[in-house]
C-alpha cells in the first residue's frame, strides 16, 4: 500500500534562504511524498514553482488566508518574523494544529517551540514531537554553525565557558544587503581605478582616496546605514540597552535550548558580533574554556566524530589559509573547524576557529531536515 503524500505549505519559498531550501529540497530528491502548496504575499494567483514528479503545483495561494493555511497538517515558512508575528498566532487561535517549520526567530524562545539542530539535539526533537509540539525553528545562523562545528565538546559536556567573536556575512541582513556589499566595492574601485592601473601611483594616495568616497556619504549604505565594504560594522541586530547586541544575547540563550539544558545551569556563552564585508559565510573564533585538560588530538577527534559535517583543519597556516575561510565554505554543507591549540591563560583554555555557510546550515537545512523528521523520512 501506497501512503498519501503529506500536503506541506511553502511561504517564503522564492525569498533568499526559501530558494537554498527549494535548491535542497530538489537535491535531495524531498518532494517526493510531499503535496507541496506554494503561498505568496505578493503574487497570489501567479503560477507556482514547478516541481519534478510532484505533478501540477497549480496556482499560487495567498499566504493570509487561514483557511486555506489552516487546512495543512504541516506549514514550512521561510518569509520571515512579520510573517509569523501576523499568522501564526491567529492560526492557532482558531484550533490549528498542524506543525509549524519557520527559519525566523519570532517563536524560538517560546516555551513551546523547539530550535531545531537534529545533528545536534535529535534527541531534544524527538521528545518534543513525543510531547506533542507543533512550532519547530531553525536557530540563529551563527550558533547553528558554531554548533555544528564545535557540537562534540558541547554535546558531551566539556565545556566550562565559551566565548564567540564572530565576522558575519552580508547576507545574514538579506539580498538587498548582499549587493550593498559589492555596489559600494565597485564605487570605491572605481574612486580609484586609474590610480590602480599606474603601478606607480602612490598607495598612500590611494587610500586617502578611498577614506573619502567611504566618509562622502555617497556611497549607497541604505541596508547597512554606514560602509561596510573596506570597513566592518561592530553592531548585529537590536541594541538590548545593557551593552550587549541581541545578536550577541543570542548565543548563550539558544545554545543552551539547543542543547536542552535547563535554565538553572547554562553553559555561559557571550562575545562581540561584528558584521564584515564576506558574502555568505559566518566565522567565528572561540575562545573556550573546558571542564578538564584534554589533549588538541582528542579534541580534533571528538569534534570530528559529532557528526558528519564537522570536519577538522590542521592547525598550520597552509590549511587554515586554504579550508577555514567564507571563500572555501561557501556552498559547502561541510563545517570546518581548526586553530584548535592551548592557549596561554592555560591547558585548559582553547581556541577555536570555524566557519559555516549561513544560508545552509545557519538557515535552510535545519528547517529542510525538520520536515523530513516531521513527515517520517529521518
Ligand atoms: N537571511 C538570513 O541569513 C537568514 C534569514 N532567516 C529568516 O528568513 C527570513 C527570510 O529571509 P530572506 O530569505 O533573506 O528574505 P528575502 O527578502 O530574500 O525573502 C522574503 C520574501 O520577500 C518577498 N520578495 C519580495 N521581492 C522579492 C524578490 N525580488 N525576490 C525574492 N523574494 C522577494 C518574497 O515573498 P513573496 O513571494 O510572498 O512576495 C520572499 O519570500 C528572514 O526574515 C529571517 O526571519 C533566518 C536565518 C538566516
Ligand atoms: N541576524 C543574522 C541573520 C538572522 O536572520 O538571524 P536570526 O534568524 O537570528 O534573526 C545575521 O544578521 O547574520
Amino acid at each position: 500500500m501506497t501512503s498519501q503524500p503529506t500536503a506541506v505549505g511553502f511561504i517564503g519559498w522564492r525569498g533568499m534562504v526559501g530558494s537554498v531550501l527549494m535548491d535542497r529540497l530538489r537535491a535531495e530528491g524531498d518532494f517526493a511524498g510531499l503535496d507541496p502548496v506554494f503561498f505568496s504575499t505578493s503574487n497570489v494567483g501567479g503560477a507556482a514553482p514547478e516541481i519534478e514528479g510532484a505533478g501540477d503545483t497549480g496556482t499560487l495561494q495567498d499566504a493570509y488566508d487561514l483557511d486555506a493555511l489552516s487546512r495543512l497538517p504541516v506549514i514550512v515558512t521561510t518569509q520571515g518574523g512579520d510573517y509569523t508575528k501576523a499568522v501564526h498566532g491567529d492560526l492557532r487561535a482558531r484550533g490549528w494544529d498542524g506543525l509549524w517549520i519557520d527559519a525566523a526567530s519570532t517563536l524560538r524562545m517560546n516555551d513551546n517551540a523547539v530550535i531545531v539542530l537534529d545533528p545536534v539535539n535529535r534527541d531534544v526533537i524527538d521528545s518534543a514531537l513525543e510531547r506533542g509540539v507543533k512550532d519547530f525553528v531553525g536557530g540563529n545562523c551563527t550558533v547553528s554553525c558554531m554548533l555544528m562545528g564545535l557540537g562534540g565538546l558541547f554535546r558531551n559536556d566539556l565545556v566550562e565557558w565559551a566565548t564567540s567573536m564572530t565576522y558575519q556575512a552580508a547576507s545574514g541582513g538579506g539580498a538587498r544587503h548582499m549587493r550593498e556589499v559589492l555596489t559600494q566595492f565597485g564605487d570605491l574601485y572605481g574612486a580609484v581605478a586609474d590610480e590602480l592601473a599606474d603601478p606607480a601611483s602612490a598607495i598612500l594616495e590611494i587610500d586617502r582616496a578611498v577614506l573619502a568616497k567611504q566618509r562622502s556619504g555617497e556611497l549607497d549604505t541604505t541596508q547597512f546605514g554606514v560602509p561596510l565594504s573596506g570597513s566592518l560594522i561592530p553592531w548585529i541586530d537590536a541594541d538590548l540597552g545593557n551593552g550587549q547586541s541581541r545578536e550577541e544575547w543570542k548565543a548563550q540563550a539558544e545554545t543552551n535550548k539547543i542543547l536542552g539544558r535547563g535554565g538553572d545551569s547554562p553553559v555561559p556563552v557571550d562575545g562581540l558580533c561584528v558584521r564584515i564585508a564576506a558574502m555568505r559565510s559566518h566565522s567565528q573564533a572561540l575562545t573556550l574554556k573546558l571542564r578538564d585538560e584534554i589533549p588538541v588530538a582528542e579534541i580534533e577527534r571528538i569534534l570530528d566524530a559529532d557528526n558528519e559535517w564537522a570536519t577538522v583543519v590542521p592547525n598550520t597556516k597552509e590549511d587554515s589559509v586554504r579550508e577555514l575561510t567564507p571563500v572555501a565554505a561557501s556552498g559547502s554543507l561541510q563545517i570546518p573547524v581548526g586553530r584548535i591549540r592551548p592557549m596561554s591563560m592555560g591547558p585548559q583554555y582553547i581556541s577555536a576557529f570555524t566557519v559555516g555557510d549561513q544560508l545552509l546550515w545557519g538557515a535552510a537545512e535545519p528547517v529542510r531536515r525538520m520536515l523530513k523528521i516531521a513527515t517520517g523520512t529521518l
